[in-house]
């Protein structure tokens, strides 16, 4: 392949669309949460949503992976239309507020081993590079300590990091985070951003992610929003803006 065409194919490669909506609108009963809104997220680009108090952040997100459909609009995921969509397992969805009933039998180690098996593959046995991934993600969210407890019974900051470590072990092309460190420690939080930095500049994954933390995303992301919806603002970095191949395209989520 000539360098011609290496770098064209560079840049379809990485500026697929993985999340687009095209006319959105979404209500709770009378109350209008999102209007008309129509926005793109490209590959490998990462996407912090910041807003207000009820602005509609999960709501967003919870259109995204299926669970709250529009009222109006169209939403496809990696070029399908959502009602078409089936490859849930390259998205990983941690939401806002998890919690377990006390009584949940699975230990801490089970639940983010399930992380790495999709329904068709649940009773696959799991093998010693599975156990090496899980350890590497207790390891990281520091849960080894509590890694046979019962899940259940832990506090809800440790619950986050549990189900933070069960969305990272399978490396999912696009992670989708609402508030992922609330309630957690301010070290356990700052070593998460520093994972999923690296792992957005040099894993080839997608990430949107809601916070309320300003000072990180704009530390990350830059201080101008690139897009807004109502009182929610989007802040965008592609994971290889030196080196990208086409540095004139857009890396923006705007159509
Ligand atoms: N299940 C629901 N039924 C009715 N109204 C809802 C429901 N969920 C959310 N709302 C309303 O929709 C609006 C948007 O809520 P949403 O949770 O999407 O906001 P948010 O930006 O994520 O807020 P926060 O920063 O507080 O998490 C709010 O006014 C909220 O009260």
């Amino acid at each position: 392949m000539n360098s011609e065409n290496a770098s064209t194919s560079t840049a379809a490669y990485c500026h697929d669309n993985i999340i687009e909506l095209d006319h959105v609108s979404f209500s709770y009963k009378d109350q209008k949460v999102i209007t008309d809104f129509s926005f793109v997220i490209k590959e490998r680009d990462f996407v912090g949503v910041i807003g207000s108090n009820g602005a509609g952040k999960t709501t967003l997100m919870k259109m995204m992976v299926g669970l709250l459909q529009p009222l109006q609009g169209e939403i496809r995921l990696f070029g399908e239309p959502i009602r078409r969509f089936q490859d849930w397992e390259r998205i990983g969805y941690v939401p806002q507020k998890n919690s377990f009933n006390p009584l949940f039998p699975a230990t801490v180690r089970e639940v983010v081993l399930s992380g790495l098996y999709s329904n068709k593959k649940i009773f696959k046995r799991v093998g010693r590079s599975d156990q090496q991934k899980c350890d590497e993600a207790l390891e990281v969210m520091r849960i080894t300590n509590i890694a046979d407890k019962r899940i259940g019974q832990l506090s809800g900051g440790q619950q986050q990091r549990v189900f933070l470590a069960r969305a990272l072990i399978n490396q999912p092309d696009l992670l989708i985070l609402d508030e992922p460190t609330v309630g957690i420690d301010a070290q356990t939080q700052a070593d998460f951003f520093e994972l999923i930095k690296h792992m957005h500049a040099h894993h080839h994954m997608t990430f949107l992610m809601v916070s309320h933390d300003i000072e990180m995303i704009e530390g990350y992301l830059g201080t101008e929003p690139r897009d807004q919806c109502g009182a929610i603002n989007f802040y965008v970095r592609h994971s290889h803006d030196q080196d990208c191949s086409k540095p004139g395209l857009q890396h923006s989520i705007k159509k």
